[in-house]
C-alpha cells in the first residue's frame, strides 16, 4: 500500500500516520518529524530547514523533492509506504507523480483529514511543538489553505482523494480510514 496522509497543523495526521503504519506495516516518512530532528541535530538539511520552520514557512520545494526522491528509491520502501506532510504544494506533487512513474509504483491513495481551523489552532497550541508559538501556526494553517488544499483538487480529479473527518477521537477516525482504503 503507497499512501499519503495531509491535513492542516493539529489535524492529526502524525497520529493517525503513525497508527495506519503499524495496522499495515509499512515505513513511514513524516516530514516534519524528519525536518524537526534535522534541526536538533544540527544536520545540513537541518541548518537550511531551520529558518523556515521557525517562520511557519514551507521549506524550499527543491529541498522536499530532492529530500523524498533519496528516501523513496530506498530498498526499504519499495514494498510500501506512508508519507505524512509530503506533498504539500503542487509542485511537489506532480514532481511525487514523476518520480513513481521512474520507480513504477502507484500512489494508492491520499488522505485528508479535515478538522475546522478552531480545533487545528487549539490542538497545536496543546502539543507546543518547538514551532508551534500562535503566530507560527497562524502562518502555518495559512500556507495549508494557499498551497496543500488546491492540491487536494488535483488528487480528487485523479480519484485518488479519501476526505476523513478528523474531529473526532483518533480510533474513530482511524476506523474510518481502514474502511476506506
Ligand atoms: N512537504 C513539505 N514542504 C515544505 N515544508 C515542509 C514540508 N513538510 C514539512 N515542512 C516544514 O516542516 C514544518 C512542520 O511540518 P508538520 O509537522 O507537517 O507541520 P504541521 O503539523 O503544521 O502540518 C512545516 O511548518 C514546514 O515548515
Amino acid at each position: 500500500m503507497k499512501l499519503v496522509i495531509l491535513g492542516g497543523s493539529g489535524s492529526g495526521k502524525s497520529t493517525q500516520a503513525e497508527m495506519l503504519c503499524t495496522n499495515l506495516n509499512v515505513p513511514i516518512i513524516s516530514t516534519g518529524e524528519v525536518l524537526r530532528k534535522a534541526i536538533s541535530n544540527s544536520s545540513n538539511l537541518g541548518i537550511r530547514a531551520q529558518p523556515y520552520l521557525e517562520a511557519g514557512e514551507l521549506v524550499p520545494d527543491e529541498m522536499m523533492i530532492e529530500f523524498i526522491k533519496n528516501h523513496l528509491k530506498e530498498p526499504e520502501f519499495q514494498g510500501g509506504w506512508l508519507l505524512e506532510g509530503y506533498p504539500r504544494t503542487a509542485f511537489q506533487a506532480e514532481e511525487l507523480d514523476f518520480l513513481l512513474e521512474e520507480l513504477g509504483q502507484q500512489l494508492n491513495w491520499v488522505i485528508y483529514l479535515q478538522v475546522t481551523q478552531d480545533a487545528m489552532i487549539a490542538r497545536c497550541l496543546d502539543r507546543s511543538l518547538p514551532d508551534d508559538q500562535p503566530e507560527i501556526i497562524q502562518r502555518r494553517i495559512e500556507l495549508f489553505y494557499e498551497r496543500t488544499i488546491p492540491i487536494l483538487e488535483y488528487y480528487d480529479r485523479r480519484c485518488r482523494l479519501l476526505k476523513i473527518d478528523g474531529d473526532r477521537s483518533s480510533e474513530e477516525v482511524q476506523q474510518s480510514i481502514k474502511n476506506l482504503i
